[in-house]
């Protein structure tokens, strides 16, 4: 460990569930391999081997494409999708890392507990009343109905209310937005009044900050001298400008881009901004890669140096802790509450993967999603798909065929998006067809099963969709949908027990079903979903080295959409990808 390490070991110690799975469910890996351990080469032994090897690039930082300049919550930018590069860690290692072993039907039922599987292993023995914190915050952490502090929480407030600079890590919903925000609420009350922002918030997406936001207020309820601001891309400048002006609040919660327009266009401002005393950057990990990196240190110019910085997170790949010192001290404590050893996701959900061509994955969507809705009365399914684009066909397609459909991504207005998180939130019986803006943070409670179809951008985003279920404790279901050439990916997650599960049969009705939905989905989404798979699918390394093979995929996944021939593309646009005059590409 680096110097100013702290691993703490939480009073419990998490938990390792071993719950009693239908063996139909899910294969649990009888001796995980964890990285670095020697590659197997038998096939069909177990599950483990069917995720095949994992192989890592020696935690050596990969080169990621720097992000356009725009707002940085926006998580991909269709057809040109240069907002993140597939980082695809498994790289370089062969595509038959995945062995056709027998694998486990999915069920789509929600494991264990009927009861929805709450248990307190996500809390620490410590409750709120036994800490040091003000009587106004434990009042309100109280009608939040908190009562035990959770293993991050314990494991963190001490230490931040001493002052120091964290990184901490733990697992997907846990309760790390109170562990940041009540210390540094602590800290605030104790400040004279000032027009000065205190505490700045960074989150990656725009749905993260408002939530983050709801949580500060919570937590204000008694602290009256407090207030909490939200500024997002996606909302007119001029109102926030204007609210910000009459009611200058202590807390700002932002999103990279919109926080760097302000710095730039809001006169005062920078001034304000002068009087940050903590720094929080909420998904540090997302935040500091390369694609956010640049926005974060011109926005940390702006911050005085004299301050406390706190960086959060599901996952910390090692090149994060490396620059870390982008924005914290020299001495700063990392705190992991994963002990060693222990995944990084929870136990207690179910993983799956499911390998099968790109013209079944419409049909094998639709018969999941069907028979999970028919064993679980209260589902709420988030599907993750690749980019905006194309998470508004399969939300067309899903809706064509009568599911509760409500669709989420970067092209959506941010006052749709708000009304379609605030009724997921609050919803059963709801399926979420999003791209990656649900990906990180965002706290749906009940999620019974998270579907990501295609290669998720890197392991750890695998993470953190998978984390929208399963949070607080509770059971959840993860289904990971490739095709045969993205198995690859699985050996950046082979450490994760990550189970194959055999492709079901699809009867004729469901394949009839499909098909006809397709036929009455736009032509005009169609296309725009193909230019963007395919700027997704070039914008990855592994993939986009062979350009006739990426042509040649990019035409399967036309085909699957029902299109005779793959689309025309624009040739400004070619250019900017990268793939003019690349042969079987049809330009415009
Ligand atoms: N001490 C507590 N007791 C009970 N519930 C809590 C406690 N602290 C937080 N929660 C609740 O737990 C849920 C998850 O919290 P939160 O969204 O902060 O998790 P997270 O660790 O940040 O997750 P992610 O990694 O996905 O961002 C929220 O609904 C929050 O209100």
């Amino acid at each position: 460990m680096a110097a100013g390490d702290l691993l703490l070991r939480t009073q419990s110690g998490l938990p390792v569930l071993a719950r009693a799975f239908p063996s139909c469910l899910c294969l649990r890996v009888p001796a995980r391999r964890r990285r670095g351990a020697p590659p197997l080469t038998a096939a069909k032994v177990d599950v483990a081997d069917a995720v095949g090897r994992r192989v890592r690039s020696g935690g050596a930082a990969v080169p990621k494409r720097r992000r356009s300049r725009r707002d940085a919550e926006e998580e991909e930018e269709e057809g040109l999708a240069f907002s993140r590069v597939v980082t695809g860690r498994g790289r370089g290692v062969r595509e038959e890392g995945v062995a056709e072993g027998e694998a486990p039907e999915f069920d789509a039922a929600k494991s264990g507990d009927e009861s929805g599987g709450v248990d307190g292993s996500y809390l620490s023995d410590t409750r709120f009343d036994q800490c040091a914190i003000s009587p106004l915050s434990l009042k309100a952490v109280k009608d939040a109905g908190y009562e035990r502090m959770t293993q991050v929480q314990e494991a963190t407030l001490p230490v931040i209310l001493q002052g120091e600079d964290v990184l901490a890590k733990a697992k997907t919903g846990t309760g790390k937005t109170v562990a940041f925000l009540l210390p540094a609420i602590e800290l605030l009350s104790t400040l004279p009044r000032s027009p000065s922002i205190n505490l700045l918030v960074i989150c990656p997406t725009r749905e993260l900050a408002n939530q983050v936001a709801a949580e500060a207020r919570k937590l204000l309820k008694y602290h009256r001298s407090l207030g909490v601001q939200v500024v997002i891309g996606g909302t007119k400048l001029p109102q926030e400008q204007r609210s910000m002006q009459s009611n200058p609040c202590q807390i700002l919660v932002a999103t990279p881009g919109r926080l760097k327009d302000h710095l730039e266009n809001t006169p005062g401002f920078s001034n304000r901004i002068k009087g940050v005393k903590v720094l929080v950057l909420d998904e540090a990990d997302r935040l500091l890669d390369m694609g956010f990196r640049r926005d974060i240190e011109k926005i940390i110019a702006f911050i005085p140096k004299e301050r406390q910085t706190l960086l959060f997170s599901a996952t910390v790949p090692e090149e994060v802790r490396q620059i870390s010192h982008v924005a914290m001290k020299r001495g700063y404590k990392f705190i992991n509450t994963v002990k060693e050893g222990d995944e990084e996701t929870h136990s207690q959900v179910s993983q799956m993967y499911m390998v099968a061509p790109l013209d079944l994955h419409f049909s094998i969507l639709y018969n999941v999603l069907k028979k999970h809705i028919a064993e679980d009365a209260d589902y709420k399914v988030i599907v993750f798909c690749t980019t905006a684009m194309v998470t508004k066909l399969v939300a067309e397609v899903l809706s064509q065929l009568k599911l509760n459909i409500r669709e989420i991504h970067s092209r959506k207005s941010q006052s749709a998006r708000t009304k379609v998180s605030d009724e997921f939130r609050k919803s059963k019986g709801l399926i979420l067809v999003s791209s990656d803006v649900s990906a990180r943070g965002v706290d749906y409670p009940d999620v019974t099963l998270v579907i990501q179809v295609g290669l998720p951008a890197d392991r750890e985003q695998y993470i953190h969709r998978l984390g929208r279920t399963g949070r607080k404790g509770k059971d959840g279901l993860g289904l990971l949908l490739l095709a045969p050439w993205e198995t690859y990916f699985l050996n950046s997650v082979q450490d994760l027990s990550v189970s194959q599960a055999v492709v079901p049969t699809i009867d004729s009705s469901i394949q009839t079903g499909v098909k006809d939905a397709l036929g009455r989905v736009e032509t005009k989404s169609k296309e725009s979903a193909y230019q963007a798979w395919l700027g997704y699918y070039n914008s990855n390394k592994a993939i986009s080295r062979d350009k006739s093979r990426l042509v040649r995929l990019a035409e399967e996944f036309s085909q699957s959409m029902g299109l005779a021939i793959p689309p025309a593309i624009p040739k400004l646009i070619l250019r900017k990808m990268g793939l003019n005059n690349v042969p079987g590409l049809r330009s415009v």
